[in-house]
């Protein structure tokens, strides 16, 4: 470890030495860094996708879409979009302040320190550096020790494309994690689990240093199927999608648990068992698109929330698991108990609960009684149930009629409120994530006003009180005397 913290302190000052040169602060540099992370994507598309084979039994298809594919669009549209992005944004002041003017300026933080989880490990790890890079910083990577091939893959190559006085690369643990957070950074991305958050965010008060965590949980989905009735194909398959279609449910907003009406359930289960075949036909575990558990330690943890009896007792669909090949069956369960852990920890994993309601308006207060989820997945067409969603519950998101996508969607913001974490990225909003925005005013000698300053008279009060009110017209006739 003294190897590493020498490591870690040379890095560490190349960085900074790099930040003060100026160079990561040119537009220029910060689009010859994109367009390399690009490149470097596209060079190494196979090689990737063997990494998240090897880490995660990934098929291609699923690694391009939610990693490679992913990371080349946000890049893409970083580079074009960072002309625009830099531009300092007037600010149209107050006539109480004329003839001053005002504007914002988005300055980089500095050296920021990135560190990823493994279930996307290599969009996960880049995403975020990409918005570091933007907005013209300097940038440590340290990838989740759990997907240890995407983390060699990243550590080898990102030198070979990128800056490497400004970009690096780190691996290791939760040792190598506790050095880096010993040191004093300018801006810290964190991505994971509530728990390590925590550590994040108290190493992180030390310095004072501004933190971005984004988090997981617990995404409920809706399903209001009197509203739906007619596109449940659809519903059905989307929700599958999201649960067992990406990372085996790894995923911080796949599908956790489905509310539905109690008369519906037993329908809702049936549409289910055709959607699971035709994606992943009779032998999932042979199929080659199901991603597999990443480790024994969560396969395990996953057999312990399956193994509860009352929770056994609730499966209808699947069940099956091989501590092997790391697989678990793409799983249904029908009213688990809501004391279980699997009701009260994030699944991560392809299990399914069904939790039946009496009426459909219910679930609002079931998610109400549950921490601030990442996203709330709602299938309606009833504008009120929408409405009374948006405003009686808090999250890092809602989508209607769709589960993830929003995820895709760089025009919106990504991020979680309360437990599933703070700030936001994802398109225009990482490059502001990266960001200091300082407000810059500019005065003019020119004028001066009398009433700013002591000594402390009731006319100096009265201009003061009408100037806060912007009361100009009778500031006007306070200082032609016609006004007391
Ligand atoms: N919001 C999102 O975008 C998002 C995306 C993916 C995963 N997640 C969440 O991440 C969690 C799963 O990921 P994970 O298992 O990699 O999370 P984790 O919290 O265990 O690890 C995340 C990172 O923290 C590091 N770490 C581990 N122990 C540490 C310690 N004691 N001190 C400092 N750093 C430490 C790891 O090396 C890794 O780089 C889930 O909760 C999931 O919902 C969130």
């Amino acid at each position: 470890m003294e190897a590493m913290k020498e490591t870690v302190d040379q890095s560490l000052r190349e960085m900074r030495d790099t930040f003060a040169s100026g160079r990561t602060r040119s537009v220029k540099w910060r689009k010859t860094q994109l367009e390399a992370i690009i490149e470097m994507v596209k060079d190494n598309e196979d090689k990737m996708c063997d990494v998240l084979f090897q880490d995660l039994g990934k098929h291609s298809t699923e690694a391009f879409r939610d990693e490679l594919g992913f990371v080349m669009r946000s890049a893409t549209t970083a580079l074009n979009s960072l002309d625009k992005w830099v531009v300092p944004r007037k600010s149209n002041l107050p006539l109480l302040f004329y003839p001053a003017t005002g504007k914002v300026i988005s300055e980089p933080y500095g050296t920021v320190l990135v560190l990823s989880s493994w279930n996307f490990p290599i969009s996960l790890s880049l995403d975020p550096m990409i918005g570091a890079i933007s907005a013209g910083n300097t940038v440590l990577l340290k990838a989740s020790e759990l997907s240890p091939n995407a983390s060699a893959l990243l550590a080898k190559t990102i030198p070979s494309y990128l800056d490497n006085k400004a970009i690096k690369v780190i691996e290791g643990g939760p040792d190598v994690a506790t050095i880096l957070l010993q040191h004093q950074w300018d801006k810290i991305f964190f991505t994971g689990s509530p728990r390590i958050g925590k550590i994040i965010m108290a190493a992180a008060a030390e310095h004072l240093t501004p933190v971005t965590l984004e988090l997981g949980g617990k995404c409920p989905t809706i399903i209001d199927h009197h509203s739906v009735s007619k596109d449940m194909k659809s519903v059905v398959k989307r929700i599958s999608g999201g649960k067992w279609g990406s990372c085996s449910g790894q995923a911080c907003i796949s599908v956790d648990y489905v509310l539905v009406e109690q008369s519906f359930a037993s329908s809702l289960i049936e549409m289910f068992k055709p959607v699971i075949k035709s994606f992943f036909g009779e032998n999932p575990k042979e199929s080659g698109c199901v991603a597999r558990i990443v480790t024994k330690k969560h396969f395990q943890r996953l057999s312990r929330l399956l193994n509860d009896p009352r929770v056994q007792a609730s499966i209808v669909y699947g069940g099956s698991m091989d501590e092997e090949k790391l697989y678990v069956e793409p799983t249904i369960l029908l009213n688990p108990p809501l004391d279980s852990e699997i009701m009260n920890e994030e699944i991560f994993g392809p299990v399914l609960p069904i939790i039946t309601l009496r009426d459909i308006q219910e679930s609002i207060g079931f998610i109400k009684s549950k921490p601030k989820p990442l996203a709330i997945y709602a299938f309606t067409k009833d504008e009120k149930l929408k409405t009374r969603i948006l405003s009686e519950t808090s999250s890092g998101s809602v989508t209607f009629n769709d589960v993830m996508i929003q995820y895709m969607c760089d025009a919106l913001p990504f991020g979680g409120v309360g437990e599933s974490g703070m700030g936001r990225y994802h398109g225009k909003y990482s490059f502001e994530c990266f960001s200091h925005e300082k407000a810059i005013m500019e005065g003019s000698l020119a004028m001066d006003l009398e009433a700013r300053y002591p000594p402390w008279n009731n006319f100096k009060l009265t201009f003061i009180r009408l100037a806060f009110r912007e009361a100009y017209f009778k500031l006007v006739l306070l200082m032609l005397g016609l006004k007391r």
